[in-house]
């Protein structure tokens, strides 16, 4: 059960504590944030509502940790992230509990966040210590009008505290992808979880605290983004911002000061499928990319692009596979489960009645009972219809069935969006043809978008981004580069 067994000392018995300075802490405020279970809509948990003074002590104790952790050798910092993996895959059945209670995350699919969290953070202790451990030699006489008289030593210096905000969907994973590089790399690390989520995301940090990281290095704290989060994300204390979430990170990237971003925002991946492609295993990656974890990912596939000729073939294999997704809790890991609140539901019943009222076909019934929403495939989408261009997050996909590549392609580029997109011909010179023209930070050909495997490169173009994700991609986004250059009183060239 959560906050039992080793997890006790984070819960007082109502309400979960935050963590500050090594320790677990209640709020001064006196007030805590309720998390509403999706499926039961009740309130599953409570977490403290900190305080900007709680907000200020933390980054302080941040940046005094930081200095000390600098100056641990890098296979200690290795050591110990290895150790907080096999302590959180230990720990995996508690952790996935509270994914499925406070995200309604299928309980399979819950556990496999957690172990998949572990195996990210034991591949960038291993990553850290391999490219944080070389740097570069450069010599003076490669540039024009120079000697062999300097010899440039470039290496990769932490940036200090590091603030990680992760969204609902990946609260464990999405927080690990942010903890982990910025404590190999040497800095200290502030999590602010989602608040759907953030009891996962507070068993996964008593993992960290297990593992015996120093004091003050990470900190965890509570509370509503939009009551917290400017204060935070505007600290004059903070020297990064990793963000994963939806159009927040857009307003954040406006207000930030003068400090590195990596941004993961939203994405409206757009699955082109040309005449030639086999049709039954378009159909399975349809099903797979648009409706796990209920279309909850930002890789969702969340428009499909088909050529007309092929589009009622596809439709039918597509609709034959929904007829089978399991619908119900989470708990009983279905297919498809509530999604993650009320006004989500709310909103992703607004791009449905649109669709309706301007003429898409249903293949299936609408059907909504609390925040669970059966799937739902719209053919015959326009672009004049909402859900052709908007980010559902829920179990609805639109179809809009194309003459030509090229207006696949022009519908793909003409979106605010740009993460992923994905190609099904078995023609791959019409696939890196189509994959060069795509306005997408990651083309998949033949297979749904997918953020993983976790070391992969991770970005997205215009509204989806700034910056890449990925193991060694955040790893070398958290570091400085600093030249230390030597200066010789005469030319000196080797083997002369
Ligand atoms: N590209 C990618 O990698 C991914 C993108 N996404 C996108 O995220 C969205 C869904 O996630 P969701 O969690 O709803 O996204 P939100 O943008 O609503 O929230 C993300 C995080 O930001 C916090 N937050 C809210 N307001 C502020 C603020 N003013 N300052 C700082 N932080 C704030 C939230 O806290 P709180 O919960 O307390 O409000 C949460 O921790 C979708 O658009 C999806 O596409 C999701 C996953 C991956
Ligand atoms: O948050 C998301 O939606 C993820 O970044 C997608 O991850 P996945 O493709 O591995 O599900």
């Amino acid at each position: 059960m959560a906050g039992s067994g080793v997890f006790e000392e984070i819960f007082d018995g109502e309400v979960f504590k935050y963590y500050f300075d090594g320790e677990w802490r209640k709020s001064s405020s006196g007030k805590s944030v309720g998390i509403v279970n999706p499926t039961s809509r009740k309130t599953q948990y409570k977490v403290q509502a900190c305080t900007q003074e709680e907000v200020n002590k933390v980054i302080e104790n941040a940046k005094t940790a930081q200095k000390a952790w600098a100056k641990t050798p890098l296979w200690k910092r290795a050591e110990l992230l290895h150790k907080a993996a096999a302590i959180l895959k230990e720990h995996k059945a508690p952790i996935a509990e509270c994914l499925v209670k406070e995200i309604a995350k299928p309980a399979k699919d819950a556990v496999t966040e957690v172990v998949r969290s572990g195996d990210l953070v034991s591949y960038c202790a291993e990553e850290g210590v391999r490219i944080l451990g070389e740097g570069k030699f450069l010599t003076s006489d490669s540039f024009p009008g120079n000697e062999r008289t300097k010899y440039c030593l470039v290496s990769k210096i932490p940036l200090g505290v590091v603030l990680a905000i992760p969204p609902f969907n990946y609260p464990v994973n999405l927080a690990v992808s942010k903890i982990a590089p910025a404590l190999i790399a040497g800095n200290s690390l502030v999590l602010k979880p989602p608040t759907q989520g953030a009891v996962a995301a507070l068993h996964m940090v008593h993992c960290f605290h297990l593992a015996g990281f120093p004091k003050g290095l990470i900190s965890c704290v509570t509370g509503k983004g939009s009551e917290i989060g400017d204060f935070l994300t505007m600290h004059p204390g903070v020297n990064c911002i990793s963000f994963t979430g939806g159009d927040t990170g857009i307003a954040i990237s406006k207000k930030a000061g003068m400090v590195p971003l990596q941004m993961e925002l939203g994405g409206k991946d757009a699955c082109i499928v040309l005449e030639d492609a086999d049709l039954d295993f378009v159909a399975s990656n349809i099903v797979k990319g648009g409706f796990s974890y209920s279309g909850q990912r930002c890789t969702a596939v969340k428009v499909v692009l088909v050529m007309d000729s092929v589009a009622d073939a596809l439709v039918e294999k597509v609709n034959a596979k929904v007829a089978k997704l399991t619908v119900g809790p989470p708990e009983d890991d279905c297919d498809i489960t509530p999604v993650v609140s009320e006004s989500s539901s709310n909103f992703i019943e607004g791009l449905v009645l649109d669709a309706k009222e301007k003429g898409a076909t249903f293949c299936q019934e609408y059907k909504r009972d609390g925040n669970l929403i059966w799937p739902l495939l719209l053919d015959n989408v326009r672009p004049d219809m909402r859900i052709a261009w908007e980010e559902p997050f829920g179990p609805v996909l639109p179809v809009i069935r194309i003459n030509s590549v090229e207006e696949g392609i022009h519908h793909c580029n003409a979106s605010n969006f740009g993460l992923q997109g994905c190609i099904f011909t078995r023609d791959i010179n019409k696939a890196i043809l189509i994959s060069d023209a795509m306005e997408t930070g990651t083309v998949q050909i033949n297979s749904a978008p997918a953020r993983g495997p976790d070391h992969f490169p991770f970005q997205g173009l215009k509204d989806s981004g700034i910056g890449s994700q990925g193991i060694t991609n955040s790893i070398n986004m958290m570091t400085k580069i600093k030249s230390t250059v030597i200066n010789l009183p005469t030319p000196t060239y080797s083997m002369g």
